[in-house]
C-alpha cells in the first residue's frame, strides 16, 4: 500500500481580519479544523492538511522557506515583503487598496505634490517602489499602525495605508489621492512545495473554486404558463440551458435555472413581467464547474 503523503501545511493569520473568512472557506471546502488559537498547529480532521496559525506579516517568509506549503494572505503583504511565492488563486475577500492620502484641502495636483514631503506608512517597500517609478524624492517614515493619525500629530505630511470603505481616512480628516495597488486575499504557494503536496493543493484549489463559483450564483425555480415558456427561457441563462418540468396542474410548467448574483434583480423583474409566478431563490452550496 503506498504511504500517505505528508500533510499540506496551510498558514493562516493567527488573529485579525483574515482569520474568520480563511477558516470559513476551508470549512466550506469540507475541511474541519480544531480551533487552534492556543494550539498554533492544528490537523485537519478529514483532509490531508494541517493549519499553522501565524502572524500575518511572517507568513510570506514561511512560504518562501517552505516551512508552510501554502498561505492565505493579502496580496498587499506578499508584495510588501518581497518574498518568493506563487499566487495560485484569488479568493475574493478582504478587498482593499494601498493608497496615498493627504489632509483634506491640501493642494494636490498629482503625485509630484509629494516631492520633499514626509510620508508615514507601514508599507515602506511598496511605497519606495512606487515613488521610485514616479521619480519622486520623499522621506518615508515607517510606523507599524494607526498610520492615519500621523498628519494630525505633525509626524508626516501624507500617509500611505490600506483603504477599504474610506471611513478611517474620513474620520481623520484625510483625502485619498492615488492608489498604489489593489489587493485581496489569495492562496500563495511555496517555491519549495513537493509534488505530493502539490497534488493535495490541486485538490484544495478545485474545492475552493467550486465554493467561490457557488457564492456568486442562485438557483431559481418558478412556475410558468406553458404558452410563456419560450419567452421566459429566452431571458434565462443556465449551466447548459434551463430545466423545464411539467407541473401536476395542466397548462403549467416548473422552470429551473442558475442566475448570477449581479444580474439577479434585473432578470427577476423581467421574469415577473413575462408571467412567471411563485419564484423561489435558493442558495447553492457548491458548484462543480
Ligand atoms: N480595511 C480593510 N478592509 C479589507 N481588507 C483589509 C483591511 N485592512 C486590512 N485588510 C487586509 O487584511 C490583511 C490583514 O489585516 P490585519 O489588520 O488583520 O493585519 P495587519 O495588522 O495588517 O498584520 P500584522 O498581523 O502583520 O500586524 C491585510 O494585509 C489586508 O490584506
Ligand atoms: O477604509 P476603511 O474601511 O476605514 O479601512 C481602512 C483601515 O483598516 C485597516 O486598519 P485595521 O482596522 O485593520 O487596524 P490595524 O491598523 O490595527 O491593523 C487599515 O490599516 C486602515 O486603517
Ligand atoms: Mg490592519
Amino acid at each position: 500500500m503506498p504511504a500517505t503523503p505528508a500533510p499540506l501545511r496551510i498558514a493562516v493569520q493567527k488573529s485579525g481580519r483574515l482569520l474568520d473568512e480563511s477558516i470559513e472557506l476551508l470549512k466550506e471546502c469540507g475541511i474541519k479544523i480544531d480551533n487552534g488559537r492556543d494550539q498554533l498547529k492544528a490537523p485537519a480532521r478529514n483532509f490531508n492538511a494541517e493549519v499553522l496559525y501565524l502572524r500575518n506579516s511572517d507568513i510570506p517568509q514561511y512560504i518562501q522557506d517552505g516551512v508552510a506549503d501554502i498561505g492565505i494572505i493579502g496580496e498587499n503583504t506578499l508584495i510588501e515583503k518581497e518574498k518568493d511565492a506563487e499566487v495560485v488563486l484569488k479568493l475574493g475577500f478582504s478587498k482593499c487598496r494601498l493608497s496615498l492620502a493627504t489632509p483634506r484641502g491640501t493642494k494636490y495636483e498629482g503625485v509630484q505634490a509629494l516631492n520633499g514631503q514626509r510620508i508615514a506608512t507601514s508599507y515602506p517597500n511598496s511605497l519606495r517602489g512606487f515613488l521610485k517609478k514616479k521619480g519622486i524624492e520623499a522621506e518615508i517614515h515607517e510606523i507599524s499602525g494607526s498610520v492615519e493619525i500621523a498628519p494630525n500629530i505633525g509626524l508626516a505630511d501624507a500617509i500611505c495605508d490600506l483603504v477599504s470603505t474610506g471611513s478611517t481616512l474620513f474620520k481623520n480628516g484625510l483625502e485619498e489621492q492615488d492608489i498604489i495597488l489593489k489587493s485581496e486575499a489569495v492562496i500563495a504557494a511555496s517555491p519549495k512545495i513537493d509534488d505530493a503536496r502539490r497534488a493535495i493543493l490541486d485538490q484544495l484549489v478545485f474545492r475552493i473554486k467550486s465554493v467561490l463559483a457557488a457564492r456568486n450564483q442562485k438557483y431559481v425555480l418558478m412556475n410558468v404558463p406553458n404558452d410563456r415558456i419560450q419567452e421566459v427561457t429566452a431571458l434565462l441563462p443556465g449551466m447548459r440551458s434551463p430545466t423545464v418540468l411539467p407541473l401536476a396542474e395542466a397548462g403549467w410548467s416548473s422552470v429551473h435555472t442558475v442566475i448570477t448574483e449581479d444580474r439577479f434583480w434585473d432578470i427577476i423583474d423581467r421574469l415577473r413581467a413575462t408571467g412567471a409566478e411563485g419564484i423561489l431563490v435558493v442558495p447553492i452550496a457548491k458548484m462543480i464547474v
